[in-house]
């Protein structure tokens, strides 16, 4: 059987009290074995990025459990949930939170200078298809040029998962479904575990397992018999 990336028992979580009370996760289990790209879709407000931040250590559950590998997340200390993100996780948001005065490899230097065993800066921007724009900055390259510089800053420290909440949210189509190739090809080499939370549903064609929220449940998860190359996917 596949090692698993992720297990997690009737997480909930509510944020607020009594009659204000938001029920963002009303009882998740899941099982997500590693090596897979996960896409999660539903509806604004459905809880996917409350789960996903309880996944990737930057929030906790109300009640239930959640395990990365053999590891209980939800048993760790604060220190221990931050060396958790740094040597497992890369991150990858909607905004791509690029220091602008910092150039491509500068902006990914930033993370290969603490990480254990990291890429160079040009070798992740070559694996992003940026190998020509080192020394350019933010404000020179497009969206999807800006979000690559983002993936390959998360991908550079080589995590063993990345955690994409609406990674392609500010893109156009076309940009769009480059920046979801990009995630695919370092899926397929590096073996990443990929979870992507997104509005976009033509998403799901390139994932492994499709999980569909509603009002903070799990309401269908499906698997592809046959996945779609990123260039494929019709929005
Ligand atoms: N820090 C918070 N304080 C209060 N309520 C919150 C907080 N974070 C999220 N919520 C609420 O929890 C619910 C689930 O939010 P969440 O962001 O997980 O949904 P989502 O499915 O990711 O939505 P979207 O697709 O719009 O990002 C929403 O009703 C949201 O308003």
């Amino acid at each position: 059987m596949a090692e698993s990336a992720y297990r997690a028992e009737g997480l909930t979580r509510t944020y607020g009290e009594g009659a204000s009370a938001v029920h963002a996760l009303r009882g998740v289990d899941l099982d997500l074995p590693a090596g897979e790209i996960v896409v999660l879709l539903g509806p604004s407000g459905s809880g996917k990025s409350t789960l996903l931040n309880i996944l990737g250590g930057l929030d906790r559950p109300s009640t239930g459990r959640a395990w990365f590998r053999d590891r209980e997340l939800t048993a760790m200390t604060d220190r221990q949930l931050t060396r958790y993100r740094r040597d497992h996780l890369g991150f990858i948001f909607q905004f791509y939170n690029l220091m602008p005065s910092l150039t491509a490899e500068e902006n990914v230097e930033l993370v290969t200078e603490i990480a254990r065993d990291p890429m160079t800066p040009a070798e992740a921007l070559a694996l992003v298809g940026l190998e020509e724009r080192l020394g350019h900055f933010p404000s020179q390259m497009s969206g999807g040029e800006q979000q690559r510089v983002a993936i390959a800053r998360a991908v550079a420290k080589k995590p063993d998962v990345l955690l994409c909440d609406e990674p392609t949210g500010a893109l156009d189509s076309t940009t769009g479904r480059e920046v979801l190739g990009v995630l695919q090809h370092l899926n397929q080499t590096l073996g990443t575990t990929v979870l992507i939370v997104t509005h976009a549903a033509a998403t799901a064609a390139m994932a492994d397992r499709v999980i569909r929220f509603a009002d903070g449940a799990i309401r269908s998860q499906e698997r592809n018999s046959h996945k779609l190359p990123a260039e494929e996917i019709e929005w």
